[in-house]
């Protein structure tokens, strides 16, 4: 564990970047800074691995104190991840993701074969292993940014907003890797960010910073969206923070509707008896139970459904594993109003409408756990 012991920064032009900031960073899990530009955030990650000296205050490593551990030693154990990857032009990306085990002394041969091992972990074509960094795109550098600081397989892996200069796609693959590496290799990951949503999808700790560099609060993200310590953190968390909240609620205990569904080919007599009252629409699937789109009861027992004609399904949420926000969402967009659940294979298991996922989501906020399942957090991955 990292511990932070009342720590501050005071830099000699007197400016106080970071204020007995104490903070305890678990093992095995990523701990998100987060706060407005200037709070410290970076000051705050730098002294960890002993790039910036803190002024006053301790941080121990596993108990002990890092200022009595050889600076080299100690970084050693840290992999370092910057914005625009901060990769060497004239290297090739395979000599580049190498370069830590090569400082270690191991062989060529043995450090390019830990190198191509981990291209393959963070996603990248072992065909680009020969080119240099300015012919790839700005996500594959930052993947062999998060590569070459897994080299050496350090237990801890600092991260300065390494996804701020990708395009939200991009950012969006490199976060999801993030998680699946994460929870691969089980790295204490300390992850700095201005963005609060890329915190919450993150962090299984997140430490909100003010500016000044003090400590705003510091919860799981599940707790930060419900229960914000003060006017600041609420103002930092935006305007949606109830919206955003749904995150955290699994979709599983949704009560859906399975018999306004009915495969294109279904006979009149089988459409008839799937007619549910109270349900305006039926949901057609294809043989193979995958949903094509709604359609008018009377249309479709006039004869054997035509796919143009249906209304679009929108997007299908995967029952169980996504969360209340994506059945709201599948909900909101679909112009029936209501939301096809899908396994994981993309089959219907069933729909349900706006109006069940609303009572779902009042319990939710009222309790917490409730009807709409378990208040997941990040252990059970639901949020995103
Ligand atoms: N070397 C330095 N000398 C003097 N002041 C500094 C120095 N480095 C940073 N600061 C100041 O310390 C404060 C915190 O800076 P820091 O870079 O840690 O903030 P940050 O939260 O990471 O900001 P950003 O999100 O903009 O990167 C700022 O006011 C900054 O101007």
């Amino acid at each position: 564990m990292i511990r932070m012991d009342s720590v501050t920064k005071r830099y000699p032009d007197g400016t106080v970047a970071v204020d007995r900031l104490s903070l305890e960073i678990p093992d095995r899990s990523i701990t998100v800074l987060v706060g407005p530009s200037g709070c410290g955030k970076t000051t705050t990650l730098r002294m960890i691995n002993r790039m910036v000296e803190p002024s006053e205050g301790r941080i121990l490593l596993d108990g002990a104190d890092i200022q009595e551990q050889p600076v080299n030693t100690l970084r050693r154990s840290m992999g370092y991840v910057i914005q625009n990857a901060g990769l060497f032009p004239h290297r090739t990306i395979v000599d580049n993701i190498a370069t830590v085990p090569r400082l270690l002394g191991w062989g060529r041969n043995k450090a390019r074969a830990r190198a191509a091992e981990l291209m393959e972990r963070v996603g990248l074509d072992a065909s680009l292993a020969k080119r240099y960094p300015y012919q790839l795109s700005g996500g594959q550098q930052q993947r062999v940014g998060v590569a070459r600081a897994l080299a050496a397989d350090p237990p801890v892996l600092l991260m300065d907003e390494p996804f701020s200069a990708v395009d939200p796609v991009v950012r969006k693959g490199l976060q999801d890797e993030l998680l699946r590496i994460q929870e691969e290799l089980g790295k204490t990951v300390v992850f700095v960010t201005h963005d609060i949503d890329e915190a919450v999808k993150l962090g299984t700790m997140v430490a909100v910073l003010r500016t000044g560099g003090r400590l705003a609060q510091y919860a799981p993200p599940a707790e930060l969206l419900s229960a914000p310590a003060d006017g600041f953190v609420e103002d930092f968390l935006g305007t949606d923070r109830g919206i955003r909240r749904l995150s955290f609620f699994a979709s599983g205990g949704l009560r859906l509707q399975k018999s306004p569904i009915v495969s294109v080919d279904s006979t009149a007599e089988q459409i008839a008896a799937r007619v549910t009252p109270g349900v305006p629409y039926l949901l057609v699937t294809d043989p193979d139970g995958r949903p094509l789109g709604w359609g008018e009861p009377d249309e479709l027992t006039a004869g054997s459904p035509d796919p143009d004609r249906l209304l679009p399904h929108g997007r299908p949420f995967e029952y169980g594993s996504e969360s209340l926000r994506a059945a709201l969402d599948g909900a909101v967009l679909s112009p029936t109003g209501w939301a096809v659940a899908v396994d994981g294979t993309g089959r219907v298991v069933g729909v349900v409408s706006q109006q069940t996922i609303g009572e779902a989501i009042r319990s939710a906020h009222a309790g917490g756990r409730s009807a709409a399942g378990t208040e997941a957090g990040t252990e059970a991955g639901v949020a995103g």
